[in-house]
């Protein structure tokens, strides 16, 4: 079978690695790059990685998406912050069809894209992944990497064809990518590590490990995954009991990191307050569910996003 076209919108950490795995595999990618155009144009794209570090010195490198050709698959590798420019960003690539593969973190972070595209257009997932973007055209991947996707929508149903296609497509690229057909299910176990520990890495601020290793900052991390399964519950998704016990064995096991959450704060960059908290508060409000500790870091966290801007 002929192999798809990739387009990275957002070459940062998350699609400047992903990305940058299939180019080395001989996939065409290309990236709309924005303040790191130049460089790489110069430079290439450096990928420090777990995988086996590379350097692609030919790279398909865009300033602006008026020079992206159609692509097969849009992955859409923003921070949700910079939604807004989906719908300036995403026609050019997607223009004589494909799907749009969003990558980001949250819940329902793929309505923007499906509101610009259609949403039966559109595949979401998660990543497993600490991987950051160190300087210009240079990714550093320390830990993790596995992605799970699926079809966007409410419901689980069978993975389809060209889910599966894509997450063929990555596996030969060395991704560590799994098909799902339950999307809503990822998104919600992603959210029981995300909410407590993207927010509390902020509020408190510490590191992953900081937390797990003090006893009061674990029973509040312990405490807030335990409300986020039981809001998933709520909305109809019943992730297993054991996952509570596991995302924090999994923390404990982490390298020391700073969530992307707190490294947005340090560097004084909008936070993704809104989907990974705001969104999960939401959904679970509509079907009467309430957050109590979740709704408080929230809180907490919009304050501290507005002041350090
Ligand atoms: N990094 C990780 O390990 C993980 C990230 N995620 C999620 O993935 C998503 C992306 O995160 P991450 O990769 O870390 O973020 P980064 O900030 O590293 O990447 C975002 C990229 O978007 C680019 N960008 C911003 N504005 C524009 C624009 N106008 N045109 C084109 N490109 C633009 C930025 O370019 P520039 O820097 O030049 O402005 C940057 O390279 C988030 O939702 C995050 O939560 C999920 C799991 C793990
Ligand atoms: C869980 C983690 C660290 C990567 O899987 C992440 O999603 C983040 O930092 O936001």
């Amino acid at each position: 079978m002929e192999k798809q076209r990739y387009a990275v919108v957002g070459a940062g950490a998350l699609g400047g690695l992903y990305g940058g795995l299939l180019a080395r595999a001989g996939f065409e990618v290309h990236f709309l790059l924005n303040r790191d155009y130049d460089h790489v144009v110069a430079n290439g794209l450096r990928v420090d990685t777990r995988l086996g570090d590379f350097h692609l010195q030919d790279v398909h490198a865009h300033a602006s998406v008026e020079t992206m050709p159609p692509c097969d698959v849009t992955i859409v590798g923003l921070k949700t912050t910079k939604n807004g420019l989906l719908k300036d960003l995403l026609p050019s690539p997607t223009r004589e069809g494909g799907v749009v593969l969003v990558l980001q973190n949250g819940l329902h972070s793929e309505a923007d894209t499906a509101a610009v595209v259609g949403p039966e257009r559109v595949l979401g997932g998660c990543c497993f992944l600490c991987s950051n973007k160190v300087g210009p055209g240079h990714i550093k991947h320390v830990d993790q990497g596995r992605v799970v996707f699926g079809e966007y929508g409410d419901h689980a149903i069978d993975v389809t064809p060209r889910v599966q296609r894509i997450a063929d497509e990555m596996v030969s690229a060395g991704i560590d990518a799994h098909a799902t057909g339950n999307l809503p299910m990822t998104r919600w176990k992603k959210l029981m590590w995300n909410i407590p520990f993207n927010g509390l890495s902020v509020a408190l601020n510490a590191s992953t490990k900081e937390i797990v290793d003090d006893p009061d900052a674990l029973e509040l991390a312990e405490t807030i995954v335990r409300e986020v399964h039981a809001a998933a519950a709520a909305c109809g998704v019943n992730v297993a009991e054991k996952a509570i016990a596991a995302t924090i064995d999994v923390t404990k096991e982490m390298v020391p990191y700073d969530s992307s959450m707190r490294l947005d704060f340090l560097a004084k960059r909008p936070m993704e307050v809104e989907a990974i908290l705001g969104n999960p508060i939401r959904a679970a409000k509509a079907v009467g569910f309430t957050m109590p500790h979740v709704e408080t870091l929230y809180r907490e966290l919009k304050f501290l996003d507005r002041r350090s801007r």
